[in-house]
């Protein structure tokens, strides 16, 4: 029972740290995703683990649905397509598998949004890098101090925790605050 209540108390806890500190930099995130659909632009997602889980989930709302009836925003998570992600891992490195898939994807007017708890993954900071090539905005929803990718994103949101789950949750909480606001304007 004492394990359980203190991971639900750090859970709370850290929730409200983010509300107290980071609402600006979550905003900022919000407008930069409408400004890319609304210039007919899309969202890119990835991650590894779980939080390519998370970009999955995310996608699924934009696409599918959040909470109202609204038309389908385009968001692709670039985690689901395994002949994609084996035929890349495979014939070039597990490193480009976010990558390749950002050079054949992206445009100047999406937003990719990298989620990494450490924001030191490789295939995520190669996706990052190839996003700025084309000139795509960037957000990273990030956490334990935010890593190397914390000074190449655009807007980063760096979660202030070590604790990997921990951070997993308050990204998926941002992430769903992003599809709470954008349901009511599309
Ligand atoms: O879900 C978890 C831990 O909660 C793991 O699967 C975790 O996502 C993986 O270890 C990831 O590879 C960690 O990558 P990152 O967050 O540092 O980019
Ligand atoms: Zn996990």
């Amino acid at each position: 029972m004492d394990s359980i209540k203190a991971a639900l108390n750090a859970s709370a806890d850290l929730k409200r740290q983010v509300a107290d500190t980071l609402a600006e930099d979550i905003h900022n995130a919000i407008e930069q995703v409408r400004r890319s659909f609304e210039s007919g632009g899309k969202l890119l997602l990835m991650g590894n683990g779980g939080s390519a889980a998370d970009a999955q989930h995310l996608a699924a709302e934009f696409i599918g649905r959040y909470k109202l009836e609204r038309n389908p925003v385009p968001a692709i998570a670039l985690t689901v397509d395994a002949s994609i992600l084996t035929c890349i891992g495979n014939d070039y490195s597990f490193d480009d598998v976010f990558a390749r898939q950002v050079k054949g994807l992206a445009r100047k007017e999406d937003t990719v949004l990298a989620i990494s708890t450490s924001g030191n993954s490789g295939n995520v900071i190669r996706a990052v890098e190839e996003a700025k090539k084309i000139g795509a905005a960037t957000i990273g929803f990030l956490g334990k101090g935010g890593g190397k990718l914390k000074d190449m994103v655009d807007i980063p949101i760096v979660v202030p925790s070590a604790d990997t789950a921990r951070i997993q949750e308050v990204h998926i909480t941002i992430g769903h605050i992003l599809c709470e606001t954008l349901d009511r304007e599309f």
